[in-house]
Formats: C-alpha cells, sequence, structure tokens
C-alpha cells in the first residue's frame, strides 16, 4: 500500500484546520505485522514505508503502482533503520544484520527485503542517479555529536549515519538517529530550516501513554502537531522542526534534496519565533 501526498504552501499552515494539518504532515500507520506500508511525498519525492516482517518470511520491498518502476530502487537509493527488535535486511539476498537504532544505506538498482519476527524498519527513499553501494551504521560503534545543554532540556546524542562529505556517499539522501538525554525533552533546539532539503522526522521509543509535541511552519506562524511513537511529521524546506517530549525518546531524522551538505542550514533565532 502506498499513499500518495502533495506539496504544501507555507501559507496554508495558517489556515489550516488540526485535521489537515494531520492529514498532509503526520504519517502514521506505517506499521502493520507482515506489511510496508509507505507514503510518497512530492516534497523533494521522499518516499517513507514501514516494514514488519513477520514469522520466518522475508518481507519483500514492493514495487509500489505510483513508483511506475520494475522494482523499488530502479531509480532510487534507501535508508533503513530498525526501530524494533535485532532482524536482517536482505540484499540482493545477502544479509545484514541490523540492532535497534542500527542503520543502512542501500544504493540504487538493489532488491530488498527484511527478515526477524520483533524488527521494525522504517524506510526512508530519495530519487538516485547513480550506485552507492551497502553500508550499514552501528549506533554502538558510531561517535555521537553531543548537543543541547541541561538547563535548556535538550540534551541529546547525534548520531550521523549518511550525512553527506565526510560520511558515506549518497546522491541525496542524509540519515541519521538523535537520542534525547533522560530528563531533556526538546530535540533541533534551537530550531533551523534548510531551504534546499526535506526533512522528515520518525518519532521512536516513546512509551504509550507519551507525546512529542512537534513545531512546524514558518517561523514566525509556527503551528503544532501532537505525536506518538512510530509517527513521523514532513517538514517542508520553509518549515522549522522541533519538539518537546512528555517522556524520553528518539528519533530518525532524513533529509533529501539539493545537497547532501548536513552543515547547509538557516538557524531560526529564539526571537525569531
Ligand atoms: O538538519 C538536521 C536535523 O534537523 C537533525 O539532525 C537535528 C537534530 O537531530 C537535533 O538537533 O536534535
Amino acid at each position: 500500500m502506498m499513499e500518495v501526498r502533495q506539496a504544501t504552501a507555507p501559507a496554508s499552515v495558517e489556515t489550516a484546520t488540526n485535521a489537515e494539518l494531520r492529514d498532509r504532515y503526520l504519517v502514521d500507520g506505517l506499521f502493520a505485522d507482515g506489511e510496508v506500508r509507505a507514503v510518497y511525498t512530492h516534497e523533494d519525492r521522499m518516499v517513507l514505508a514501514g516494514a514488519v516482517p513477520a514469522g520466518d518470511e522475508a518481507l519483500a520491498l514492493p514495487a509500489f503502482e505510483p513508483l511506475r518502476a520494475a522494482h523499488f530502487l530502479e531509480r532510487r537509493e534507501l535508508g533503513v533503520i530498525n526501530v524494533g527488535g535485532p532482524g536482517q535486511v536482505l540484499v540482493d539476498d545477502a544479509p545484514y544484520e541490523l540492532g535497534t537504532l542500527d542503520g543502512a544505506y542501500v544504493g540504487l538498482g538493489r532488491r530488498v527485503a527484511f527478515r526477524g519476527a520483533g524488527a521494525r524498519f522504517y524506510l526512508v527513499s530519495a530519487t538516485a542517479h547513480t550506485d552507492h553501494g551497502v553500508a550499514v551504521f552501528r549506533r554502538g560503534e558510531t561517535e555521537p555529536v553531543e548537543l543541547g545543554e541541561q538547563r535548556g532540556a535538550s540534551v541529546r546524542s547525534l548520531y550521523r549515519y549518511v550525512w553527506g562529505p565526510g560520511g558515506h556517499p549518497s546522491c541525496q539522501l542524509q540519515l541519521g538517529v538523535t537520542v534525547i538525554a533522560e530528563g531533556s525533552v526538546w530535540n533541533t533546539m534551537p530550531p533551523h530550516r534548510h531551504d534546499r532539503r526535506t526533512e522528515v522526522y520518525l518519532y521512536t521509543g516513546l512509551s504509550d501513554g507519551d507525546r512529542v509535541l512537534h513545531v512546524m511552519g514558518e517561523p514566525d506562524r509556527t503551528r503544532h502537531l501532537w505525536v506518538a511513537d512510530g509517527e513521523a511529521v514532513i517538514s517542508p524546506s520553509w518549515s522549522v522542526h522541533a519538539g518537546a517530549g512528555t517522556g524520553s525518546y528518539a528519533f530518525v531524522w532524513a533529509m533529501a534534496g539539493e545537497n547532501t551538505d548536513y552543515g547547509d542550514l538557516d538557524p531560526v533565532a529564539l526571537e525569531a519565533l
């Protein structure tokens, strides 16, 4: 199943109802046992998906009809983060083990499937013009960038898996995981935009009763979304993206667009919000 979402205009955020905001920017229901569920957004043509293998069967990544492709990665590259228990990503039938919050990159042209009951694979894809191979990223072997401060309740560790020059090469994709420290609540504070890229956050590790208050929109007219575990938010290039949780959490960030320079971002001063 693949849902298609159109691109949207920044001014429409200010007047949208809550239901309209959720329909356009919140992505829920990606994870269902034994299925691959996907959303194609026209924001930089990113595809988000959840793949939840059940039993011992390998779950193949389908060539969803809206792609009009013989197979999913015919004209695309893929990032994978396991947000569940241990499992395997099969790339051209070769298995790669991924633990919780480990990641993988799969380049153009390869065939992908998933295996392992208990694993939950979050997938992000962008259009690609050349093959950049296959890579696995282990959270335990990745040196995080430490950000934030205790007085701002924003202490967090940012694990960069695919992040442009200095990391594994990609056509467009950048991908990583940020883990909020115990007792901190804020991500991406102070916020920023990046006019040359779309970004998607997938929140994970939240308890059932907890939520993240995710802030979006142009800096001087923001709105919010209440986000539960396993839900994602699409941030078009004009939107800030930051959030505060009612409990501890982590999130997968992924970008695609004009360049793969992680540092190409436009900080937004708090006074401008
Ligand atoms: O462009 C960068 C992305 O928004 C994230 O990498 C930021 C982030 O994880 C954080 O500051 O908490």
